[in-house]
């Protein structure tokens, strides 16, 4: 199934083809979108695991709520306020300037400026975002300004640290032999780190309609991990085991963690990497935050031996992370990989 845009509620009193209407005579160029009908109303997920770092037992706390969701919340994690709000009102301050000027910045390919097309493969959602490779070359940001610039880079330089803390708590909770075997793999040199700024604007014509719009379609992250954080405005939701989906509350002190599909090879499935997606109601806009920890493109990733069971098979064949990523790239959000 591919990117439902617009999502409407099943006592909207609109017709699909009226909603549709409205849409196209919005934005012609959204004529091929397709349309979904009513999402169930979705439960709040006001039980989400939260792991406080500073707390003893937090390595297990971690690797329960891997299990269990394939996701959870931070708590006690040190990184000021201040570094998180500072970034979020550079990012405010770029979405804000004129569509034009965002557009002469440099368009996603896939780093830059990206506006409702996400990926390379027609997928669409209301959102625009500024997507970056993580790199110690500083020309690759010479399109912001410097305080844009300096706010991005010690907003990454603390999820790095708070990255590592986590990698290692994981790692100790499996009780791998090496603390550091997952934080090496995705903070070493030449790994592979993505940053993205996601900002899911307002749209206040949407509550008179009681619709809801996809921002960002179902998807599993095809990292090892990655930290998102955002502003006190709803919208992730998360699927659950048994197929349900649930809306995060949002917490803008905390970060939220996804467990991507390298985690879920390299433990042999033990940990399934969670699908989320955006939900954008349109009356609080919403900005968030995210850094995806992968591993450097020729490393190897297979389950590890040490987290197999006696006479258990590996489920997955080797890959390289450069394989498993263009394999990804291929897909469209919405399919299974
Ligand atoms: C539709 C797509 C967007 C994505 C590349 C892909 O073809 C499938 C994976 C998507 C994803 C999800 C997590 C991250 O946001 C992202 C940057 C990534 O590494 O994989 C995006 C890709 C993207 O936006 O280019
Ligand atoms: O913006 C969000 O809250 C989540 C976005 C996301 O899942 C992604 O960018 O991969
Ligand atoms: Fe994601």
């Amino acid at each position: 199934m591919h990117t439902p845009f617009l999502l409407c509620s099943t006592s909207n009193a609109w017709s699909t083809a009226s909603v549709s209407a409205m849409v196209v005579l919005a934005n012609p160029a959204l004529d091929a979108i397709p349309i979904l009908s009513s999402p169930k109303p979705c439960a709040c997920f006001s039980t989400v695991p939260v792991v406080d770092l500073s707390m003893p037992g937090a390595a297990e706390a971690l690797v329960r709520a891997c299990d269990d969701f394939g996701f959870f919340k931070i708590a006690g994690h040190g990184i000021p306020m201040e570094l998180m709000q500072k970034l979020e009102a550079e990012a405010l301050r770029f979405f804000h300037f004129p569509q034009a000027d965002k557009e002469k910045t440099r368009p996603a390919d896939p780093f830059g400026y990206g506006n409702k097309q996400i990926g390379p493969n027609g997928d669409i959602g209301w959102v625009e975002y500024l997507l970056f490779a993580v790199t110690a070359d500083p020309s690759a940001y010479t399109y912001m300004d410097c305080s844009f610039r300096s706010a991005l880079l010690d907003f990454m330089l603390s999820v790095r640290k708070l990255a590592r803390e986590v990698l290692e708590l994981m790692a100790e909770g499996l009780k791998l032999e090496k603390r550091e075997f997952f934080s090496n793999l995705v903070l070493g040199d030449g790994s592979d780190g993505i940053f993205r700024l996601n900002h899911y604007p307002k749209f206040p014509l949407l509550e008179k309609f009681n619709c809801s719009l996809t921002g960002f379609g179902e998807h599993t992250d095809p990292q090892l991990i990655s930290i998102l954080r955002s502003n006190n405005s709803a919208g992730l939701q998360i699927s659950l085991r048994d197929g349900s989906w649930v809306s995060v509350p949002p917490d803008s002190e905390s970060f939220f963690i996804n467990v991507g599909d390298t985690l879920q090879v390299l433990t042999n499935g033990r940990f399934k990497s969670v699908r989320h997606r955006v939900l954008a109601n349109g009356s609080k806009p919403r900005i968030s935050m995210i850094y995806f920890f992968g591993a450097a493109p020729t490393e190897k990733i297979a389950p590890l031996e040490e987290l197999m069971g006696e006479g258990e098979r590996s489920k997955y064949r080797e890959f390289t992370w450069s394989e498993y990523k263009k394999g990804a790239y291929k897909t469209r959000l919405g399919d299974y990989r």
